[in-house]
């Protein structure tokens, strides 16, 4: 086993140690602070790979552990343990695997000792788990938050949501202009939405049409709102909490005049890189949401929120969040969804949306503002788009998305997405 791949395993180790540690992070927030900077690209990719396939499967993984162990080992040898078995039951040889594994063990400056332990029972993972591992259930999502959701959509829409977080996602693509032409350039599919879907994507940088900026990576459910509020060339619309950009792209490219605003100086700047590399242009504003002034023919509310639609492509959620921020997010977008409405002219559309699963990020804060504001109606008309079944409109008439739609296309993100009409 050369060096590389256990310099890869350390790093998906590392990752796992800090997100299941005892001050959790989000695996996000570890790589931005350049936590595997010093692995060359590919280890890097292929360390974040590993800890993500751990994290989907860490639930099946515990449980065939489990009957190895008379109890849990330091975090660590659990998380090379599980990296490991992960790795072992996805179809790596035993023989690379196990070796790799006890080698990271053993040059640990702490905990060399257990390379024994280690080696024995990841040997025995090798001879059963594979067949064990198609019979274990999908994993589930933690208490704190299967709890709501199950009070939200019910257990069977729980466990149909569990099986497509377990199955992961595809790499979506939004076209600058053309979806079809980057269908072929890129082998994907297009779907009816308009989105490409690619199954088996390789790094992206790399692929047709990165360099040209003819394309970007968004989720479909994730493209959906810009559609739903269908800019027109020369309209002034305001997009709020803008960063990376994937809504102000699809504005600008729209022919709209776009001013894009978010209050992180670090996502600000991938906004400016990402217009920059497609060629399109936006204003750009790095400020509070709240504190914006002036008068808009449409705005976009993409809020910040509990992001739990895109668990699927980011299993660390569950584990690194316990729900204690989600309260003062639900009043950050109730602050900001009045704010705005300030700020739409007479006649104008906002659509507001979160990729959140949770109603309180949704259908609640559609109901109250609804209430709240007497020259507020729902447009449920704009929702009749192709590929979006009429069944996901809600009572008030916004869109729920969830990740177990288009499970026979490979899924889409979590979203609500609502068209509020402001009175003429
Ligand atoms: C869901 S992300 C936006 C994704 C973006 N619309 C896109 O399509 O690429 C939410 C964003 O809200 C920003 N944000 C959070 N609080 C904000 C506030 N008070 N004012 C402006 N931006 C805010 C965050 O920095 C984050 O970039």
């Amino acid at each position: 086993m050369s060096q590389t791949g256990v310099q890869a395993r350390r790093g998906a180790v590392s990752l796992l140690d800090q997100i299941l540690g005892d001050e959790p992070r989000l695996m996000s927030e570890l790589l931005a602070g350049g936590v595997l900077e010093k692995l060359p690209p590919d280890d890097r990719a292929r360390a974040q790979r590993l800890a993500t396939e751990t994290l989907r499967g860490l639930e099946r993984a515990d449980r065939l552990l489990q009957k190895h162990l008379k109890k849990y080992p330091p975090l660590t040898i659990h998380n090379v343990l599980r990296v490991g078995t992960i790795e072992l039951c996805q179809g790596g040889a035993a023989h690379g695997v196990v070796n790799a594994m006890v080698n990271l063990v053993a040059q640990h400056p702490r905990l060399s000792h257990l390379k024994g332990l280690t080696n024995a029972v990841l040997r025995k993972i090798a001879a059963e788990g594979p067949d064990a591992w198609d019979a274990l259930r999908a994993p589930r999502l933690p208490k704190w938050l299967r709890g709501p959701l199950i009070e939200a959509w019910g257990a069977d829409a729980m466990a149909a949501m569990e099986i497509a977080h377990f199955k992961g996602a595809p790499l979506d693509l939004t076209a600058k202009t053309d979806p079809q032409a980057v269908a072929e350039a890129t082998g994907g599919t297009l779907l009816p939405t308009g989105t490409v879907r690619i199954t088996n994507p390789g790094q992206v940088s790399t692929m047709p049409g990165y360099e040209a900026g003819d394309w970007w990576v968004q989720d479909a459910a994730a493209a959906l709102p810009v559609r739903i509020l269908d800019p027109k060339p020369g309209e002034a619309i305001l997009d709020l909490c803008a960063a990376p950009g994937g809504k102000t792209m699809q504005l600008a490219a729209a022919g709209a005049d776009v001013t894009a605003v978010d209050d992180s100086i670090p996502r600000m700047v991938r906004v400016k890189e990402n217009l920059s590399r497609t060629g399109l242009a936006a204003k750009t504003l790095t400020k509070d949401a709240r504190a914006v002034k002036g008068s808009f023919d449409a705005i976009l509310l993409d809020a910040p929120c509990s992001a739990t639609g895109t668990i699927r492509r980011h299993p660390d959620l569950p584990y690194a969040k316990d729900g204690s921020e989600f309260g003062a997010l639900i009043e950050l977008q109730t602050e900001l969804i009045d704010h705005a409405w300030t700020l739409l002219k007479p006649g104008g559309r906002m659509v507001f949306c979160t990729c959140s699963l949770l109603p309180d990020e949704g259908e609640v804060q559609v109901d109250e503002a609804l209430e709240k504001h007497q020259d507020m109606q729902v447009d449920s008309s704009v929702l009749s788009l192709p590929g979006i079944d009429s069944s996901w409109i809600t009572t008030e008439g916004g869109l729920r998305l969830r990740p177990d739609y288009w499970s026979d296309f490979g899924g889409m993100d979590g979203f609500y997405i609502a068209c509020l009409r402001k009175a003429g």
